[in-house]
């Protein structure tokens, strides 16, 4: 069966050379009419999602290594996920493995110099260093990702990046070796990282931050987070901004959408919040296919409004989806 594949990012690995290795995965849906399985709604922050065929969570880099070696092996498409806070799962589910990572470490290696485990939640590393007197992840207070996704998005808010902060990156590529990345290695733009295109890129497992000491920092943090709650649906389920910020434009995805007159437009349960217009809520039920309605009709109106082509900054995980997309901002492959 062929859904409907909007013109949105795409994520999906395809399945890879195998490697040598053994673990065992939960087989999790019915797919397979197991009794029990993983529902992909509990794993995001929009609470839309249908099943996952095979669900794992890791703990330590050497379970995210079998896992994923375990998915070359079987020819498993596979997907690492954190918080799912910028996922739109389908209804349907996922054909393939959820890898939810739960690699927590952190190591203060010297005053300011973190190595923090990709797993660990991005918001209580953001409100720690703060507390301890560094500057350069205050905006990451009110972050509901982890350290990993906020490395792969270059998460950014108040006019702080992520990249701003990187010493390092470590990774496991798909042949399953380690890898080690310098910032000055790497490229980051707005909501980009490198780690969008690579090709041999299987999960970021470790980000080192070098940040400054600053007396203000925890003060400079309170105050992003009243905004952010004056400003923002927070407590509600979203995913954040839907839309990237257009760049060559003076206006933001937010005004373009609230000028369209489009705040508290409802399509069953999506709704544009009240509140902020780039974010976009599930007001209860609603289903993966009234949120992709409610996107396309937002980006429709828009650019026949003021045309400004919005581009998506959320991720829609396509439930059968057999190429890889590589091109965050270009039309899937699906279906050819
Ligand atoms: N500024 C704000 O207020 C908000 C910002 N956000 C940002 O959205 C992002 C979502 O984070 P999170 O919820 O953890 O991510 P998600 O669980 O939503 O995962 C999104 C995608 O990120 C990639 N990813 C996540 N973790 C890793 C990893 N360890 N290694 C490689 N790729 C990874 C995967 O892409 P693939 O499958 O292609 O590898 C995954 O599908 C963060 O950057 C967060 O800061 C979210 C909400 C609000
Ligand atoms: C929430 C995210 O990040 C957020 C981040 O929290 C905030 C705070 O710095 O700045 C960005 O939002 P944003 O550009 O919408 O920032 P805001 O300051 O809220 O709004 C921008 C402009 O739009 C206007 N605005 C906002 C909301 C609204 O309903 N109507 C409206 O007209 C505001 O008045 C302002 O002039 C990030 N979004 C993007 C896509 O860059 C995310 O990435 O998921």
């Amino acid at each position: 069966m062929l859904l409907p594949v909007p013109n949105s990012h795409f994520l999906l690995r395809p399945p890879r050379k195998p490697i040598y290795f053994s673990c065992s995965l939960s087989q999790s849906n019915s797919f397979n009419n197991q009794k029990w399985r993983t529902e992909l709604k509990n794993l995001s922050t929009w609470g839309i999602g249908g099943p996952c065929k095979y669900f794992v969570q890791v703990f330590h880099q050497n379970q995210l290594i079998s896992a994923i070696r375990y998915c070359n092996e079987h020819s498993i498409r596979f997907m690492i996920i954190g918080k799912g806070s910028n996922c739109l799962f389908d209804d349907m589910g996922f054909d393939g493995c959820i890898i939810l990572n739960g690699i927590e470490l952190l190591k203060t290696i010297e005053p300011g110099l973190y190595r923090v485990g990709s797993g660990y939640p991005f918001n209580r590393l953001g409100v720690q260093s703060a507390t301890e007197g560094f500057t350069g992840l205050e905006f990451a207070g009110g972050i509901p990702g982890t350290v990993g996704g906020a490395a792969y998005m270059n998460a950014g808010a108040n006019g702080q990046e992520t990249a701003d902060t990187i010493d390092c990156i470590e990774m496991i590529t798909s042949e399953g070796e380690y890898r080690t990345l310098k910032r000055s290695d790497l490229d980051f733009g707005y909501r980009s990282s490198p780690f969008q295109d690579m090709e041999d890129l299987a999960a970021i497992t470790a980000v080192t931050f070098r940040l400054e000491f600053s007396e203000s920092a925890r003060r400079l943090q309170q105050e992003y987070l009243k905004r952010r709650k004056f400003t923002q649906p927070v407590g509600e389920r979203s995913a954040g901004s839907v839309f990237r910020n257009p760049l060559d434009s003076n206006i933001s995805a937010a005004e373009c959408i609230d000028r369209a007159g489009l705040k508290g437009y409802r399509i069953g349960g999506a709704m544009v919040s009240k509140k902020h217009a780039n974010f976009f809520i599930n007001c209860g039920g609603a289903s993966s296919q009234e949120m992709l309605e409610l996107i396309r009709l937002v980006k429709e109106t828009v650019f026949k409004g003021f045309g400004v082509e919005l581009k998506e900054e959320i991720l829609y995980v396509h439930p059968f989806c057999k190429d890889k997309n590589s091109k965050r901002d270009g039309q899937t492959n699906f279906g050819k």
